[in-house]
């Protein structure tokens, strides 16, 4: 076959990979120049895409288990059958194939306009980067491939499961399991559940959450903390689209979309061997990264005001106005929770609040607690405030009101990625009041 090229020296192959490239490489151990580990070890160090197939004599499986830890897509013990050869391959090649489609439609979509901007609007956010992840996510909602979402703690990776929930507009439900602490019969029991009798003491037969799930999203949260035995189930799942319940010798078939999250590192799990690699590439094909909150500053005025309207109305108060110099002290602060963390403390400097500003020692005592120094802030650091000389300093001749209403919609919008309902906060009017404004401006845009 013309596409397959058969190298005698594996010395050579580096060379040959910068010259053509290769959808798959399959490598045998034992070779007379170079070891099919150490060959293993530098393919992935510069080409970590590349699958790579392994094949082994029965007495070099510890050699295999090696490879698969230095991120070998799979093994093949000689003497090798050869259906079992072609369909190995031909699943590396489709994954790898998914993979690059995916990556080309990652980077062409961070140009694209959002389509479906409702399924966000629980997620505030400002942030390129952000708004970036939600054009991926539309382009891959309607995928029947698994999503894999990660970030750090409290970053908001249950949002933005729902979303993708919202987006695929099924009519099922969004069916979320927190996987962390199942032990594998627990975690088989919850998601497929069992057969009346199936254990002495299941009385009754119950449904698993995967069927609830029918038609709709399951959504698995912390993947990575799933045993071994569990990870072979999840992708025999993946996989055949197919369940036992427990005491059930007949599959039953599942239509429900699967997304996985996790805070922990997936690929650092399968270098340690906790983390199957199949299960991994399975489930990584669509992944959405979350980035910290740390990086994305912008959004930390925006959630602030967020959660203390959501606060203030929780606790019937009246929405406190915050100082200032509490954004320049939380721009400062690296939010390990995310989020989360930030809710939190916006909830308890809530409570304490008994009226007028803000005070901001509930802040700097949530921040001293968790051990980072406190950053220090005056009112002349403030981000938000205007020049003394003030705003209109540079221009000649005033805008009209008009004007200025236009100019602060339209840095509103671009401030909020286009989101109406965080603009309006932002303008302090209500979303039907900017919808309109936006409506009567494009009118009049069409009609001139
Ligand atoms: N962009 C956002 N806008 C508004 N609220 C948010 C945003 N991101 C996260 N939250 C809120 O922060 C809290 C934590 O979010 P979520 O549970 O989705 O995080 P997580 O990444 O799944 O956390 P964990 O890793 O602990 O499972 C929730 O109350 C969520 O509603």
């Amino acid at each position: 076959m013309a596409n397959v090229l058969t190298l005698q020296d594996g010395r050579t192959l580096m060379d040959q990979i910068r010259q053509t490239g290769a959808a798959c490489v399959v490598l045998d151990l034992t070779m007379p120049m170079i070891s099919g580990l150490e060959l293993l070890k530098q393919l992935k160090s510069a080409q970590p895409d590349i699958p790579v197939m392994v094949m082994t004599a029965s007495q070099e499986l510890d050699t295999a288990v090696d490879c698969m830890k230095e991120g070998a897509f799979d093994y093949l013990v000689k003497p090798v059958e050869p259906n079992r050869f072609i369909s190995a391959v031909k699943h590396a090649l489709e994954l790898n194939a998914l993979r690059n489609q995916v990556d080309t439609l990652r980077r062409y979509l961070l140009d694209g306009r959002l389509q479906q901007q409702e399924a966000f609007d629980a997620i505030v956010t400002c942030s390129e980067s952000m708004t970036g992840l939600f054009r991926y996510m539309e382009a891959i909602a309607r995928s029947q491939e698994p999503v894999l979402i990660t970030g750090e703690t409290g970053s908001g990776k249950e949002l933005i499961a729902q979303a993708l929930h919202e987006l695929t507009g099924s009519a099922g439900k969004f069916v979320p399991v927190n996987v962390a602490g199942l032990d594998d019969d627990l975690f088989s029991d919850t998601l497929f559940g069992h057969r009346k009798g199936a254990y002495s003491s299941a009385e009754n037969a119950r449904e698993g959450l995967i069927t609830q799930a029918a038609g709709g999203t399951l959504f698995l949260d912390e993947i990575g903390d799933l045993s071994h035995t569990s990870q072979v189930k999840l992708l025999r799942l993946l996989q055949d689209r197919q369940y036992y319940p427990l005491g059930s010798d007949a599959p039953l078939s599942t239509d429900a979309r699967v997304l996985v999250a996790t805070h922990r590192d997936l690929r650092a799990g399968m270098e340690a061997g906790t983390f199957r690699s199949d299960l991994y590439y399975r489930l990584s094909a669509h992944h959405v990264e979350i980035p910290p909150l740390r990086r994305r500053q912008e959004d930390i005025p925006l959630l602030l005001e967020h959660f203390l309207t959501q606060a203030a109305q929780e606790m019937g108060k009246k929405k406190p106005t915050p100082p200032p110099e509490l954004r320049t002290l939380l721009c400062a602060y690296a939010f390990p929770g995310n989020i989360r963390e930030l809710r939190a403390m916006v909830w308890d400097a809530v409570a304490r609040h008994g009226g007028g500003v803000l005070s901001m020692n509930s802040f700097r005592d949530a921040i001293e607690k968790s051990g980072a120094p406190v950053p220090v802030t005056t009112h002349a650091e403030s981000i938000s405030e205007p020049s003394s000389d003030g705003l209109f300093t540079q221009i000649e001749s005033l805008p009209s009101l008009k004007e200025t209403e236009n100019l602060l919609v339209d840095e509103a919008m671009r401030r909020a990625g286009d989101n109406q309902g965080i603009a309006a906060g932002m303008l302090g009017i209500t979303r039907s009041a900017l919808n309109q404004r936006l409506r009567k401006r494009r009118e009049a845009k069409d009609a001139s």
